[in-house]
């Protein structure tokens, strides 16, 4: 049997009692630590479960037949930080465990996906969430910001996650045929917003240039561009930082996207809400407290204004 438990989103001790009983029981365990991570190491976990806790890298998650294996003959337990499926990856798991003849349990546990609600914002009202990904020289994927868009539109929030990388072999040690791993890395709000920023900077150079385009072209830049615009200026528009969610140290901040570049939420991990335009107004003033500056809450009763 594979059991999928989630351990939710900060302490050992948030393990629900059933999880923690088949975790005990189980022959081998396994800790997710491609698709997110919690704050605690592992050692901390082993020691409260009081038992060995085996780390599951992209590879062994995504190929999955070291644990499908395992699952075969013995009790195994896969361990998510936040709920199993709040990932797609884990569904994948799942399916392949039913073709492969392996039963498997789901332990649900909380979701970043639920928790992002602490900041006021009701999840009803959330659209299409978005994974935003690392920029780095040769690619700047950008179509999570067309899906925001989407969102915007249908006056719907939009939920960020924010990139993680974990075990990235470096170019060289490729070449060399031996991997070494880079350091870990979580993007920041920040790192995010700078993306975004660098995005609606584009667009608006863009329109400069649209006049030298063909008639087809320029009106398909346009109306892109135009759907850009909307969430210009960056001064005036609201977005909602998120860090370490349901941590006691949990930090969230209601400030315009221009300010968030330059805010240092601390330690990861972190999430970025862009809120729907026309905010309802017990919305808008459960997410007023997490307002630090006047000008900050001004913007949060300027989008509830607007409805
Ligand atoms: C693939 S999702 C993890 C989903 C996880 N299984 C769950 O149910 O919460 C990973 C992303 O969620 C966000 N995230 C996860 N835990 C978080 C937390 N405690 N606070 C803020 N963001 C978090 C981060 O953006 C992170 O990169």
């Amino acid at each position: 049997m594979l059991y999928l438990i989630g351990i939710g989103l900060s302490d050992p001790e948030d393990v629900t009692v059933r999880g923690l009983e088949l975790i005990r029981s189980s022959a081998r365990v396994f800790l997710d630590a491609y698709t997110s991570i919690l704050s605690v190491g592992k050692d901390r976990l082993e020691e409260f479960y009081g038992r060995p806790v085996e780390l599951a890298d992209r590879d062994l998650v995504e190929q999955g037949d070291v644990i499908l294996a395992a699952a075969q003959s013995a009790d195994v337990s896969f361990l998510v930080v936040g709920d199993p499926l709040g990932a797609t990856t884990h569904a994948d798991l799942a399916m392949r465990a039913r073709q492969r003849g392996v039963a498997y349990r789901v332990v649900h546990n909380a979701s970043v996906l639920t928790a992002v609600a602490s900041c006021g914002l009701q999840l009803y009202t959330f659209g299409e969430t978005v994974s935003v990904p690392f920029w780095d020289a040769v690619s700047r994927p950008s179509s999570f910001l067309d899906k925001l868009l989407g969102n915007w539109e249908r006056n719907l929030h939009t939920l960020c996650l924010l990139d993680i990388r974990v075990r990235e072999p470096t170019m060289e040690s490729l070449l060399r045929g031996r991997p070494e791993f880079e350091p870990p890395r979580f993007m920041s709000c920040s790192v995010a917003a700078e993306q975004l920023l660098a995005l609606l900077a584009e667009a608006s150079a863009a329109e400069d240039n649209a006049d030298l385009l063909a008639d087809s072209d320029a009106a398909e830049l346009r109306n892109r561009l135009n759907r850009r615009k909307q969430l210009s200026p960056p001064e005036r528009l609201l977005t909602v930082g998120l860090a370490r969610l349901g941590s006691p140290d949990e930090r969230i901040a209601a400030c315009s996207l221009a300010d968030i570049a330059s805010r240092d939420l601390g330690p990861p991990l972190h999430s970025l809400v862009v809120p729907a335009p026309r905010l309802h107004p017990v919305e808008a003033e459960f997410l007023r407290q997490f307002a630090d500056t006047e000008a900050d809450a001004a913007l949060v009763d300027a989008s509830a204004a607007e409805r």
